[in-house]
């Protein structure tokens, strides 16, 4: 999970904060029916615990990727609940004592969804602990130190090993051979969006007419996350300067009034893509320098920023560095000029 440290206040801010995980927990699905979108992760998925569930096994290990705050942590649940199992959780950055991971493998009840969130960020010593766990069911723990130091092998009730990460790429190639089942997230079309915000607002008590709910859906950048929040917004606008309805022109007023433009695009959004036409004469730029340009860290850029950019076509990734394209130009307001002309140019 990406922060973007510089300015917590970020509309678009793809991680959760503070009470908004609260907020977020009461929109939960709690089974794959009610999970919007994402059809083919959602369909298989549904195959595969079926199968696992008729032979009476744990589910194979599931790993999903995909940028934040698009339903990884929901899924987790989701399978833990369809499973009829508990679910335990935790995150790389947290577990780094073999030790602590060792504890809670052991108290798994068989068919138990052990969750781990940036899966990614596990240390090398804890990672080792993890493959004969999910491989045989089994952990080598050392017990003691110096010569009194002794080994044991316990064994473990069969489970099922959710990961999520942002950044599949960086995961080493052992573990990521360890999953039988990857699934990859990908942004929502506006359409599942429009759902996803009918759905929350009737759990809300927020009247929401289908316009009102799509305009919202249209800028909340492909990210379920993104289209709650804009919801709970537009709700405290739609509460005091209108009669609590959001119609579409409730939405649309809201939204002008909160900055956010018409593609869904912010502040930093836009920043990023300045800088490329500005400064760097629309690219190509290395990340690194577009970074700096920005204040921004390279992270966030690569993991949180640009991935709705490129999708959009705002932005496109070539192997010598980012760069502009047409789009870019017309959502700048800046006459057409020959996507990536530098690049023509030589250097
Ligand atoms: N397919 C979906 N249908 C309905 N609501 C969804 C769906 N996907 C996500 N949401 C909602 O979006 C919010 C964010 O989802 P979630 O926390 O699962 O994202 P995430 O991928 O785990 O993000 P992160 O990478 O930041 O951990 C949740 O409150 C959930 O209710
Ligand atoms: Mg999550």
């Amino acid at each position: 999970m990406a922060a973007s440290g510089e300015t917590p206040e970020r509309l678009f801010d793809p991680a959760a904060h503070g009470e908004e995980a609260a907020a977020e927990r009461a929109l939960r699905p709690d089974t794959l029916a009610e999970y919007v979108g994402q059809e083919a992760v959602r369909e298989q998925l549904e195959i595969f615990i079926r199968a696992a569930r008729g032979r009476g096994e744990a589910l194979d290990h599931t790993l999903l990727f995909g940028p934040p705050g698009l339903g990884k942590t929901t899924l987790a649940h989701i399978v833990a609940h369809e499973m009829g199992a508990s679910l335990r959780q935790s995150s790389g950055p947290v577990l780094d004592r073999p030790g602590d991971l060792a504890a809670i493998l052991t108290n798994l009840e068989p068919h138990d969804v052990l969750f781990i969130d940036e899966i990614h960020r596990l240390s090398a010593v804890v990672e080792e602990v993890l493959y004969p766990a999910m491989e045989d069911f089994r952990i080598d723990i050392v017990i003691g130190e110096g010569p009194s130091a002794r080994s044991i092998k316990l064994d473990l009730p069969p489970f099922t090993l959710v990961g999520a990460t942002t950044r599949a790429g960086l995961l080493t190639s052992p573990l990521r051979d360890r999953f039988g089942i990857v699934q990859r997230l990908a942004y929502y079309p506006v359409g599942e969006l429009t759902r996803i915000v009918e759905r929350s607002a009737q759990r809300l008590g927020i009247a929401a007419e289908p316009e009102g709910a799509g305009e919202i859906a249209r800028r909340a950048r492909g990210t379920p996350r993104v289209a709650n929040r804009l919801l709970r917004r537009v709700r405290d606008f739609a509460e005091v300067r209108a009669d609590g309805r959001i119609t579409a022109t409730v939405a649309a007023e809201a939204m002008a009034l909160l900055n956010v433009d018409r593609n869904g695009l912010d502040e930093q959004d836009r920043r990023l893509l300045e800088a490329v036409v500005h400064k760097f004469g629309g690219g190509p730029v290395g990340l690194d320098n577009l970074a700096t340009a920005v204040g921004e860290e390279r992270g966030t850029l690569e993991d949180v920023v640009e991935p709705y950019l490129i999708q959009e076509g705002y932005l496109m990734r070539t192997p010598r560095g980012r760069t502009a394209t047409a789009h870019t130009y017309s959502l700048l307001g800046l006459p057409g000029q020959q996507p990536g002309a530098s690049d023509l140019l030589g250097e």
